[in-house]
């Protein structure tokens, strides 16, 4: 069962990210992050990669593209907060820019 990071637990997972361009949202316990792309065709490849690896993991990102801009945003929906499963797919988005 995934659990909801604990205040003790998210710091060393989450600081890379924040290192790397995420931030914690306001009003919810999650994290966001913009990409932008050269065109509309990368930035949808991009997006039909990470969705392949969250298919793979069922853990869905909550994203909108508009043009060569995907806004992202991570939060586990079962914990109504953030998990490992987050971090996990961030670095994965990461990773495949
Ligand atoms: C039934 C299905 O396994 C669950 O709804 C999965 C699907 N993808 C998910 N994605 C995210 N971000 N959070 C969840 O809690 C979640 N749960």
């Amino acid at each position: 069962m995934t659990e909801r990071l604990s205040d003790e637990t998210r710091g060393p997972l989450l600081q890379p990210l924040f290192d790397n361009g995420w931030t914690m949202i306001e009003d919810r316990d999650a994290i966001t992050k913009t990409f932008i792309f050269d065109n509309f065709v990368e930035a949808f490849g991009w997006m039909t990669k990470a969705a392949i690896w969250a298919e793979k993991w069922n853990h869905h990102p909550e994203w909108r593209n508009v043009y060569k801009t995907v806004e992202v945003v991570l939060t586990t929906h079962d914990v109504d907060g953030l998990s490992s499963l987050d971090a996990k797919l961030a670095r994965k988005m990461d990773s495949l820019v």
